[in-house]
């Protein structure tokens, strides 16, 4: 029996991205899409605090600086954290696209060890999209968009309906994201599609 197709190679009728009408001016942030996640929410005083910026095209920058607590071994980031921030900004490009998408696959490679302190310069983009299947990639500079690369990702994003999360997180919290209207705003944003 033929199991699922989990390449990260999008196969040969994949289309390419089309960045959406509505996505921000490259530069500009595409804000938090939920205030207590780990990735980007302003009110997760655990998360990393990343401001995601629209890029060109279908992509999106970010800078997370590295701090003591992002820490494995003695003074350096912890390849978790550093997967955690790849797959935040990878995730923000459904903001370009305008599809709410989670990640299904994210393949990572550590190419240098990532002091603290270091500010990595994150950089993602949509490469291809096969009907709910979304491809793209994603590096990790250290010091400067143009500095040493450090990590790299490969991912498979897959779309999904607002019920992917109202049917599987915890009822408290759901009923407190939809008693926000700032959250409500976020969810229709990306409900208006094209
Ligand atoms: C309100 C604003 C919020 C906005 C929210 C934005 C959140 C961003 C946060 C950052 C990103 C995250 O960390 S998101 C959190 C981490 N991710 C998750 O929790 C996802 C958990 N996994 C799932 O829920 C599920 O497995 C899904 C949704 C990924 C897929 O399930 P499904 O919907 O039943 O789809 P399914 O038919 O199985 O698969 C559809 C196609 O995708 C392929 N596919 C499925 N899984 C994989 C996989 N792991 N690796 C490769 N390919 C895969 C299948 O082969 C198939 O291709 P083909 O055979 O048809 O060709």
């Amino acid at each position: 029996m033929r199991g699922p197709t989990t390449s990260l190679t999008p196969p040969a009728d994949a289309v390419a991205p089309a960045r959406h009408s509505g996505a921000p001016a490259p530069g500009e942030p595409l804000g938090s899409h939920y205030d207590h996640c780990f990735g980007c929410g302003g009110k997760q005083p655990h998360g990393l605090h990343l401001e995601i910026r629209a890029g060109e095209g279908v992509s999106a920058t970010a800078v997370l600086t590295v701090r003591e607590e992002h820490q494995g071994a003695p003074g350096l980031a912890h390849g978790g954290v550093l997967a955690a921030a790849l797959d935040e900004t990878l995730g923000a490009l459904g903001w370009m696209l305008r599809t709410i998408a989670v990640t299904g696959r994210l393949e990572t490679d550590f190419v240098r060890p990532v002091p603290v302190g270091t500010e990595l310069h994150l950089r993602a983009e949509v490469t291809a999209v096969h009907g709910r299947k979304i491809y793209a990639t994603a590096a990790g500079r250290a010091g400067g968009p143009e500095g040493p690369l450090a990590v790299r990702a490969a991912a498979l994003f897959v779309a999904v309906e607002v019920e992917h999360f109202t049917e599987n997180g915890r009822d408290e919290e759901i009923r407190a994201a939809m008693a926000d209207p700032d959250q409500v705003r976020v969810v229709r944003a990306f409900e208006v599609n094209p």
